[in-house]
Order: structure tokens, then sequence, then C-alpha cells
């Protein structure tokens, strides 16, 4: 891959176009422009007319968010090897690429965004059959907004028998498209239905999961359960990713788009990210709501803080996120106990854990390490996927997988797609967690999962 300067477009897709000639194969190029700021909502909703594959991701701080349209290329894979092939087909992708940027901002040209399902084991494919085991798209045109700057990549694949007169056309007339000023809807539609998946099932699940903790079975397992809404009509994700990103402070936005359905969320838990070889994971999880007042929250935040069975909970995922990284990394770094992180309607533990990437491993290799950590699965790792995928009666599909990017420099980030919806059409699935251990009580666990699917709940037309 090669980076240059931007010159005439003209000139850009002839030289492609003549090495296609050449090499009698297509040419991938990547042209990168600086351009006013761009409201990602209207980008998003623009780019419908384009492609419906569309993607969106914000970080967790907000001050970084991209909008993926339509596809240049798309990389799909299965079963246990899923994490290498896809490394195979995104070397493979990058190997003859061409990008041509002036700026060199992280999140802009040669860019994949997609994600992985939590269990590629998992034989039920009931509600996801539209989603792959892993698919990681490089958008036709991608928006990359980094503080008050927006950058637009295009990506081309230019074909042997292609006109450069034709390209460059289909270029104006699509970018022209994608800045078209429409207003997109603001509200989301009424709901009609709400059904909890076997609630009582589900706690007698929880109640035989910390009976078979006791015995020795395995540590720590995490259990989930759907909520099914139906709404008086189409669900568009533009009002709903615009009320996430207003309301969830301290959380990854985030939409993907498979065969017109939309898996979307706002979640508080990064997997991993990678900048210049610095690498960062994250330990979330200990849960209690937060107070209505003050003085409440702060004492519900203590609470948490000194409760054994909250804190065993948190450290079982310490403890292998910590082995995970030590594993391909120097310079780790730990701290000896969480801090609090605050949500808009729970509070958590939270230990970051940073290092240096050592030589040699990429940012899929350190997903593939980490998937699932005990936040999402349990302990030992094996074991408890196995007892989800027996005992739960559900399909987690995307729900508790990596979801994320990462550009062509080993940059970019990943996050645990919880607190998340599967919306397919005028119906979604809504999915929550949590993490049972021997001192779990079901009732409160159940508790504690019907306050995670409030902030989905909360912007599909509820409370
Ligand atoms: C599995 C979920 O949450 C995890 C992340 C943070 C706290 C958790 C907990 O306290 O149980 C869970 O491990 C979910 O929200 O669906
Ligand atoms: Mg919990």
């Amino acid at each position: 891959m090669l980076h240059t300067k931007v010159p005439h477009i003209e000139e850009i897709i002839g030289d492609a176009i003549k090495k296609a000639q050449q090499q009698e194969k297509p040419q991938m190029v990547s042209v990168v422009e600086r351009m006013d700021q761009m409201d990602p909502f209207q980008f998003l909703y623009a780019g419908q007319s384009i492609d419906r594959h569309r993607h969106f991701w914000r970080s967790a701080e907000g001050n970084f968010t991209m909008v993926g349209i339509g596809s240049a290329r798309t990389m799909r894979s299965s079963g246990s090897y899923r994490f290498t092939e896809l490394q195979q087909s995104w070397n493979t992708f990058l190997e003859g690429a061409v990008t041509y940027d002036e700026y060199g901002e992280k999140g802009t040209g040669i860019v994949a965004l997609g994600g992985f399902s939590f269990d590629p084991e998992q034989k039920n494919h009931h509600p996801w059959e539209s989603f792959p085991a892993s698919q990681l798209t490089i958008p036709a045109y991608l928006l990359t907004n980094k503080g008050s700057l927006s950058y637009l990549t295009s990506n081309f694949i230019i074909f042997p028998e292609d006109h450069q007169k034709q390209i460059i056309r289909n270029w104006g007339d699509q970018k022209e498209q994608l800045f078209m000023e429409k207003p997109y809807s603001s509200s989301v539609p009424v709901r009609v239905d709400e059904k909890e998946i076997e609630p009582e099932q589900w706690k007698q699940t929880v109640q035989q999961a910390t009976e078979d903790i006791k015995r020795g079975v395995l540590e720590k397992v995490v259990l989930a359960r759907e909520l099914r809404i139906t709404f008086d009509n189409t669900v568009e994700i533009e009002p709903v990713l615009k009320a996430l990103s207003e309301t969830q402070q301290n959380s990854y936005i985030f939409a993907f788009e498979s065969e017109g359905e939309y898996f979307v969320g706002a979640t508080p838990e990064r997997l991993a990210k990678l900048e210049n070889q610095q690498l960062i994971s994250t330990c979330l999880a200990g849960t209690i709501p937060r107070g209505d007042t003050e003085e409440e929250d702060k004492r519900l935040g203590m609470e948490l803080m000194y409760d054994p069975k909250n804190r065993q909970e948190h450290q079982f995922v310490v403890e292998m996120i910590k082995e995970a990284v030590e594993a391909c990394s120097h310079h780790v770094e730990v701290p000896d106990a969480p801090v609090l992180y605050p949500l808009r309607n729970l509070q958590h533990l939270y230990t970051p854990v940073k290092a240096v990437l050592d030589e040699g491993f990429t940012l899929i290799d350190v997903i593939e390490r980490l998937h699932p950590t005990p936040a999402l699965g349990g302990l030992p790792q094996k074991k408890s996927v196995e007892y989800i995928r027996y005992h739960e009666t559900l399909n987690r599909g995307w729900y508790a997988g990596p979801v994320g990017w990462l550009d062509d420099r080993n940059n970019g980030e990943f996050a645990v797609a919880i607190r998340s919806a599967l919306i397919q059409g005028d119906e979604a699935s809504l999915f929550a967690g949590c993490g049972v251990v021997e001192d779990s009580d079901p009732q409160a666990e159940y508790e504690e999962t019907a306050v995670k699917l409030k902030p989905m709940l909360s912007v599909l037309g509820g409370y």
C-alpha cells in the first residue's frame, strides 16, 4: 500500500485503469479529502439512496465518528478459524491497494468496519439469519468526523475495462447525493407489543448455574435474555442512533447492516483499542443502578465498590484479560483496584489494562485472544461458552460479540456489543445479560438485566 499526495482525480483513475489492464486484475484506490464538518446522521440517511449497506460507529468519548456507505469489499468468514481467515483476507486486500491521502488521520483511507458473532459454533440461527458469523466491510464511502473536522474517503475498485470519464462522473453524482440535505425522520415508531422471552425459565437457569458453580463445574457464567418488541411501522436507524448519542454517555454508539437488518447499540465495554502499538483493554463487570439524588448515587457506588459478589464478578475479568494481554505485549499496567464507571442508568466497576503490543501481533490477534472475556462468557472461557450454548434459550448472534473497526496502519478499536438490539423492519430483539457467580440471586440478576435493557428501550419508543 502506498501513501502519496493527492494529484488530480483524472490522473488517479487513469493510472489505476492502466495498472488494472497491465496486471489483468481489479485495482483498489482510496482517496481522502478534507471538508467542512458534516452531520453524520444526515450523511447516513443520504447514503441510503446509494446503498442500504451502511455502518455507524462513535467512540465512547464521543469525539470520533465514522459512517460507512456501501461496500468496496465485504469480507466474511465462519467457523473456528474466522479470525485468522479475516486477517488473511484483509492482508491480501491491502497488498495492491493505493491510498491518496494528505492528512494521515486514523480512521480514514482504507478502513474496515464490522463484527463477529458471540459463538461461531452456535447452530441455531434464529433471529440472526441475516448476519454471518463475521463480517468486515470496507465501505465505498466513509465519513470520518474527528473533533470539528470531517474527512471523506472514497474507495474505488477499478476494473481493466472501466472508463475514466464514467468513473469520475459516477463519483461526482454519488457525492452530490451524499451531501444533499434531506430531512431525516426524528421519531421512532410506536411500540405496539412487547414480549419478554421466558423470564421464569431464565431465572431457573440462573439458579441452576449458581448450583453448578458451587459444585465446581465452572467459576462464572454470563447468562442473557431477550425482549421482543413490535412497532406500528418500520424503524429507521437515524433517530435511534441520534437519541443514543445524546443520551448514553461513556458508550460506543454503533450500527451494522446485513441484508437489510440492523444491529444497533450503545455499549460501554471496550474490548481492545490499538493506536501506534499502544494497546488498551478494559475490564467492565459488576453493576448497580444510578441513584436518584447525588447522595443516593454515591451510596450505591460505594455499595458496589465493597460488595464481595460484584468484586468477584469483576476480578475474574481482570485476571483473564491481564493474562491474555501479557501473552502478546509488554509494559502491561493494571491498577490494583477498580473505579466506578457511571452510565445513564447504571454504574459499573472498571479497570483499564494498558500495554505495548509486541511486534508481529495485530488488533485481530488481540481480539481473538480476548473474546469472550468473562464479562460476556465466563470462566473457564471454553467451558462457559459451551454452558451458554447448551443452557441459554436464545441465540446471541452478534450480541456480546466484538464490533468495531481497523485501518491499514494497524490502528483500530473493538467494543463488545452489549446494550444492543437487532432491528428487523417493524420488530426488534433486545438483549441483556449478567455475570452469574456462586452468590448470585436470580431475582436480583433479573432486575439487573432489566436496567441493562433500558438504554435501548428508551430510544425504541419506550421509557
Ligand atoms: C452482559 C452484559 O453486561 C456485562 C458487562 C458489564 C457488567 C456486567 C455485569 O455486572 O453482570 C456484565 O458482565 C450486558 O449488558 O448484557
Ligand atoms: Mg453483574
